[in-house]
């Protein structure tokens, strides 16, 4: 089938197509029953029970197909976002400086309608640890390897701005000293190649720029996954009830549902324990009127000591149950 011409109609929806991402964002597709079947090699997949086709992208060109509005809508990390962003915001800086055309600040862009918890890592600058370098303003006018070149020339381009007016010298030059010099991958190779003298790049838990010798001096941006849509999108019915069933899958990963038993006397003091979305459900045990049973939403990462606190006011039989979903 000729996918390409069955688009019609249907909200584009961008998906990484591989690496970190693509699990979590499977799984949140899975969750909010996006039902699909993605041909082996084909980058399109048209959704069987909603209006909607997916398009498998390299994470960090999401931002650019949202951006512009191709693409409704994208799952991708915000990191990706803030570097497409940086790039808009220098390309309309030197088509000013030019003369070249007026610049547009309301046309295209994303806007991030929720952050999707997964894919938490933040963008840094590393150093060699046993180098001559000790904070960012060191590596004024040094080589600086980099997937994120527009944000590293922000970055950079705001300390060259500091340093020249803490010298209060009033010479702001225009180019940048610093030299980006853009790699696709193994940035953290760089430095000991001689290629840079700093980088800037992705770190979760730290121990790929440790076993490169490399230490942070410097967080350029925090990211985690997000949903995005384009400021004028299609469909945008789609687009509410995507993001309505996606928020009702991550509140239900990030909750539990906790039951237990407690003497109606000790009830104030255990619901306050676990107040509930809106207020927890209280039902009578039957056959003992001195009891009764409550059930209450409660954030998975407090859950362990909600139990505590429940057993110290006298709670009983507590059950804590996963939660596969809620609106
Ligand atoms: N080490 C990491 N831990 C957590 N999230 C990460 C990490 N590295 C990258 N990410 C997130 O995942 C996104 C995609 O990165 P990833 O390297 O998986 O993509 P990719 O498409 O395979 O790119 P590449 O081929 O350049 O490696 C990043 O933009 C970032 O938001
Ligand atoms: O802090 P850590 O948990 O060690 O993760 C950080 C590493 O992960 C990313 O690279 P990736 O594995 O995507 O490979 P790449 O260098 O080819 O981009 C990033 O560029 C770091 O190299």
């Amino acid at each position: 089938m000729d996918l390409v011409n069955h688009l019609e109609g249907r909200l584009l929806f961008a998906v990484p197509k591989k690496g970190r991402l693509l699990q979590a964002a499977l799984n949140l597709l899975e969750g909010a029953d996006i039902q699909f079947r993605r041909e082996n090699r084909l980058d399109i997949a048209l959704v069987k029970n909603l209006p909607i086709a997916l398009i498998f992208l390299p994470a960090a060109d999401i931002p650019t197909f949202v951006g512009e509005g191709r693409v409704s809508l994208g799952i991708t990390g915000r990191d990706t976002v803030a570097e497409h962003e940086a790039g808009v915001i220098a390309l309309r800086k030197e088509q000013a400086e030019s003369g070249k055309s007026t610049p547009q600040e309301d046309e295209g862009g994303c806007v991030e309608v929720m952050d999707l918890g997964f894919g938490s890592c933040k963008l840094q600058v590393q150093v060699p640890e046993k180098g001559q370098y000790g904070k960012p303003s060191d590596l004024i006018g040094k080589n600086i390897g980099t997937s994120f070149v527009h944000l590293a020339e922000e970055y950079f381009a705001a300390l060259e701005a500091e340093a020249e007016a803490e010298a209060a010298n009033g010479t702001k030059s225009k180019k940048l000293k610093t030299k980006i010099i853009e790699l696709s991958g193994s940035v953290e190779a760089a430095c000991a190649l001689g290629v840079a003298d700093g980088i800037v790049d992705l770190v979760e838990s730290g121990e790929t720029m440790k076993a490169a010798g490399l230490k942070p001096i410097d967080t350029v941006v925090s990211s985690t996954a997000v949903l995005i849509k384009s400021k004028n999108p299609t469909n945008v019915d789609t687009v509410e009830l995507v993001a309505a069933r996606i928020r009702g899958v991550i509140t239900a990963q990030k909750h539990v549902l906790c039951q237990y038993n407690v003497e109606r006397t000790k009830l104030a003091a255990a619901t306050k324990i676990t107040p509930g979305k809106r207020a927890p459900t209280v039902n009578a045990l039957e056959g003992d009127g001195a009891w009764v049973a409550v059930s209450s939403m409660v954030e998975k990462k407090k859950i362990a000591t909600v139990m505590d606190e429940l057993t110290e006011v006298g709670a009983q039989d507590i059950l804590v149950l996963e939660i596969a979903n809620t609106r």
